[in-house]
């Protein structure tokens, strides 16, 4: 399965980064060019002292030096036109994806959120950092060193001889530096996330560690997963150290070879000073791209893990094929023999479920813990797909709408409240940067939030931050509430919405629920407490994924009291209605 993911992800990502192809030919072009103006040095030190030294021309001199100038001006605009080149190239790749990930990780944590979803903007961005890196010029570079190599044979063959062994030894250096570092690199990225994982996890529930004198023990779990990545990254970047030092002596002393040799031939009469010279500096320049290769391999190695990661993700997670725009729904709900299966598991939480609410009606859904209540929220919300059977609004299943436009009819307050960095009025007004003031008051009063929000310091410009909420649970399940209830959606699904909320909360609740009523809207209210289903005339009850019973509510609670076996299933709407 997972190859199968990694197969697509990877043929996306090598599409958008084959819209590219035009840069990339204009890069190698220039390297081309850049690369052969690589021989100015070599040559001009060759003209100086075979030509120059033997002649004493001063003219011969300057004119080399000007056009030794002119030549290497150029080569610094084609390098740097060069780099310009890949950086945009690599912004470009970037802007292709930036959407795609996020809306990818945004999709898939949703549902089943894990290290890809954790990583994949992290690595977008790696994979941007690669393709801007001095590593891509320097592949590009490398197919023209056969170049240099064959001049330095056209000096003399064995300095050739040489330069291919010095040549040879540094490719084998890089793939020795690849294999051992496999392992550790690997080691390093898989314990890294695992850190980061932990110390986000620690840092969102930090209280519950305080409280409790976890923190210790916290550290501990975090510093185990951070000590080993830091082991790991130390063994990768001491074996790509030891490399590149070895590398560079190697180069030095091949350089110094070179010239030991060259004087020796040119002791024997066999090629000239200014060859030796120019074997040299060739030699250095025929090697550049090898060493760079070798310095940043971990840079390279890094964006392949990166590629292999979105590769998965995007694989996993297809485009949304589009849709065709609907009109804004009917609150009709229509649930058919509905089956769902978290994702990631295997075992129905709901099975075979059936029940329609019609507009203007609100349905409690209620039953024990682990009943699946919040599985079914998350089906009728589109969080989590259909296993078997179908959910339809207004007519259409729920997969017939664009995702972000079935989102703007429905309005859902989840188990756990959630608030995001920005303002009281950006989160009721669903992130919105500029928030229509008359929506987002209006559905504050509605659920009974206007005067808690008035009572802020900054009242609805009051910010929140996710990590630091200044509001009382009660405030947070208000504030969800509204946000639930902003635009008017056509359904509305509240996962248990007073279990923080006094009792004129509740009261603002319940109000809020006969004006949803009454403009023909559809709610549903998962919940333990019956106060949360006085406005209710349907109920659903479910227990252990299956419908027990469903109908209006008084004929649903006779039913239940005469049945025991059935009430003793569901103790708390029990107790609430004795
Ligand atoms: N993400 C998940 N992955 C696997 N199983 C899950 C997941 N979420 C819930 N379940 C399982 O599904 C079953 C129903 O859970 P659900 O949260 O829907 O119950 P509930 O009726 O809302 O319970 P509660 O009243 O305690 O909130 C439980 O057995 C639970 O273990």
């Amino acid at each position: 399965m997972s190859v199968k993911y990694k197969a697509r992800g990877r043929r996306e990502l090598r599409e958008v980064r084959k819209q590219s192809r035009l840069l990339y030919w204009t890069a190698g072009g220039f390297s081309l060019f850049a690369n052969l103006l690589m021989l100015t040095g070599p040559m001009y030190m060759l003209q100086v002292y075979d030509r120059v030294l033997s002649s004493g021309s001063v003219e011969t001199l300057v004119a080399l030096s000007l056009l030794l100038v002119f030549l290497y001006s150029i080569m610094v605009v084609l390098d740097f036109a060069r780099s310009r080149i890949m950086s945009v190239a690599a912004s470009r790749f970037w802007a292709a994806f930036h959407e795609r990930v996020f809306h990818s990780v945004a999709r898939k944590a949703a549902v089943l959120p894990d290290q890809y979803t954790t990583s994949g903007l992290n690595d977008l961005e790696q994979i941007r950092r690669l393709i801007a890196a001095p590593i891509v010029t320097a592949v590009f570079d490398l197919p023209w060193t056969p170049l240099f190599f064959t001049v330095i044979f056209v000096f003399h063959p064995l300095l050739g001889g040489i330069a291919l062994g010095g040549a040879a030894l540094l490719i084998a250096l890089t793939l020795a530096n690849q294999l051992l570092s496999k392992r550790s690199q690997s080691a390093a990225n898989r314990h890294g996330q695992m850190a980061r994982t932990a110390s986000d996890q620690f840092r969102v529930d930090a209280e519950t560690l305080r409280a409790m004198g976890m923190r210790v023990a916290a550290f501990k779990l975090w510093n185990e997963a951070q000590s080993r990545a830091l082991q790991s990254e130390t063994a990768v970047s001491n074996i790509g150290a030891g490399f590149s030092t070895f590398g560079k002596t190697a180069r030095l002393l091949l350089q110094s070879v070179m010239l030991g040799v060259g004087a020796w031939l040119v002791l024997n009469g066999q090629m000239t000073a200014g060859g030796m010279m120019a074997g040299s500096i060739l030699l250095g320049r025929a090697l550049a791209p090898v060493e760079t290769i070798l310095n940043q391999w971990q840079i390279a190695q890094q964006g392949v893990h990166s590629w292999q990661n979105l590769a998965y993700l995007l694989g996993e997670v297809p485009p949304e094929a589009p849709r065709t725009d609907l009109p804004a729904p009917e609150a009709r709900l229509v649930v058919q023999s509905l089956t769902v299966v978290p994702p990631g598991d295997r075992i129905a939480t709901l099975k075979g479920l059936s029940f329609n609410v019609e507009p203007g009606q609100a349905v409690g859904v209620i039953g024990p813990s682990g009943a699946g209540k919040s599985s079914l929220a998350r089906a009728l919300v589109g969080v989590w797909p259909a296993a078997g059977g179908s959910v339809r609004l207004g007519g259409a299943a729920l997969d017939q709408y664009d995702s972000e436009v079935l989102g703007q009819h429905i309005g859902y307050l989840p188990q756990k409240v959630q608030l995001f960095d920005g303002t009281i009025a950006q989160n009721i007004a669903r992130l919105a940067l500029q928030p229509d003031a008359e929506k987002v008051v209006e559905a504050a009063a509605m659920a009974g939030a206007h005067e808690m929000i008035l009572s802020l310091p900054k009242g609805y410009d009051t910010p929140v931050h996710a990590g630091q909420l200044r509001l009382s649970g009660g405030q947070v399940q208000r504030v969800g509430l509204a946000r639930a209830l902003f635009h008017d959606p056509a359904l509305v699904v509240l996962d248990e919405p007073n279990s923080n909320l006094d009792n004129d909360g509740s009261e603002a609740l319940n109000q809020a629920i006969r004006h949803m009523k009454a403009r023909g809207r559809s709610v549903l209210i998962m919940a333990h407490r019956p106060a949360a289903i006085a406005e209710c005339e349907m109920l659903l009850v479910l227990s252990n994924g299956t419908r027990m019973a469903f109908g209006p509510k008084q004929e649903v609670m006779a039913g239940m009291l005469k049945n025991a076996g059935a009430l003793q299933q569901v103790p708390a709407v029990a107790g609430g209605m004795r």
